[in-house]
């Protein structure tokens, strides 16, 4: 189990983390989306244990991060810029992974040769940057991490690659309850990885809920009405957004299904429909109602 508990963090002026709170259960995948410079990857860097928090707390297991080597041989930071030593080969960084990671699982190192078809002596640096990434996960795997924290983890990655990796994951967690936080730009893999997701914008965590909760409480409805729509039809509703298209009036709404439902059909529209918004809809719904520019997104 991941602890954030009140965390803050600033860079000299800027706020770049205000009084975030959230927990990620053992064996769960927590997605942790947000705006371009939201902090997300501030955030990262304190569950790593690389950045300290000026305030809170952040606990693996119960046991602080910061500075506990214990826990860090535990946990695994996959950094949006990769880093590995210069000139090296796969066999040499996976020689200084096993003396760094005590849980190193050489014959897993070997066994997934088959998965990722590079030669294990080709000089790291001069590999593509999708290969560079492969390798990353590779000697991820072979640690055998009991915490993942993965910050855009599939850019670069080709489609048949992502789903492999996507694979390992999924098994890692089901078969060793590995815990695993991950950022990315890409919500429509957040939504096929995460089991709940948080939203960070401008440093504090606007959202943080159980995916399938986040999508039954939000939807988008398309109704006509002969005619102009009853000007007392949008009271009581919670409406996020609207839009007329021609007859067709396109609404965001907020509440249970069954609710929205009934109180539409009283007014005996000759059109209606009611679809679940997609994480990336919902992403710019929630953000836009907190002032971030959003685009007419309704399709
Ligand atoms: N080392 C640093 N020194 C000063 N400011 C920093 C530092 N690292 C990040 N910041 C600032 O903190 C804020 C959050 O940055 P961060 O990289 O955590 O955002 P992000 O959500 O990961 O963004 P993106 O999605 O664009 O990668 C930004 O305003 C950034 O400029």
């Amino acid at each position: 189990m991941i602890q954030i508990n009140h965390v803050s963090k600033r860079f000299g002026e800027l706020e770049a983390i205000k009084d975030v709170t959230f927990s990620v259960p053992k064996g769960s995948i927590y997605g942790l989306l947000g705006s371009n410079g939201a902090g997300k990857t501030t955030l990262m860097k304190m569950i790593a244990g690389i950045y300290k928090q000026d305030r809170g707390s952040i606990t693996v297991d119960g046991e602080p991060i910061f500075e506990n080597i214990k826990q860090k041989e535990r946990l695994i930071f996959l950094p949006d810029a990769l880093y590995f030593f210069p000139h090296t080969t796969i066999r040499q960084m996976a020689d200084f992974y096993r003396h760094i990671y005590p849980k190193w699982n050489e014959k897993r190192f070997y066994e997934m040769k088959e998965l990722f078809p590079i030669d294990i002596n080709q000089k790291i640096h001069r590999m593509s940057k999708g290969m560079q990434r492969q390798v990353a996960f590779w000697l991820t795997f072979s640690t055998m991490p009991d915490v993942l924290v993965l910050d855009e983890p599939l850019d670069g990655l080709d489609a048949v690659m992502r789903q492999k990796v996507k694979n390992i994951l999924f098994q890692d967690v089901a078969d060793r309850e590995m815990t695993v936080i991950i950022s990315s730009h890409n919500l429509f893999e957040v939504e096929d990885l995460c089991d709940r997701i948080g939203i960070l914008h401008n440093g504090s965590l606007i959202i943080e809920k159980e995916l399938d909760n986040l999508k039954t409480n939000i939807h988008k409805v398309q109704v006509a009405f002969h005619g102009q729509p009853p000007s007392t039809f949008l009271q009581h509703l919670d409406v996020v957004y609207q839009e007329r298209r021609g007859s067709v009036l396109l609404c965001i709404i907020r509440g249970e299904e069954e609710q929205i439902s009934a109180h539409i059909h009283k007014y005996e529209p000759i059109l209606f429909d009611l679809l679940s918004l997609t994480l990336e809809e919902i992403f710019i719904y929630e953000l836009g109602e907190r002032g971030y520019a959003i685009e007419n997104i309704l399709v």
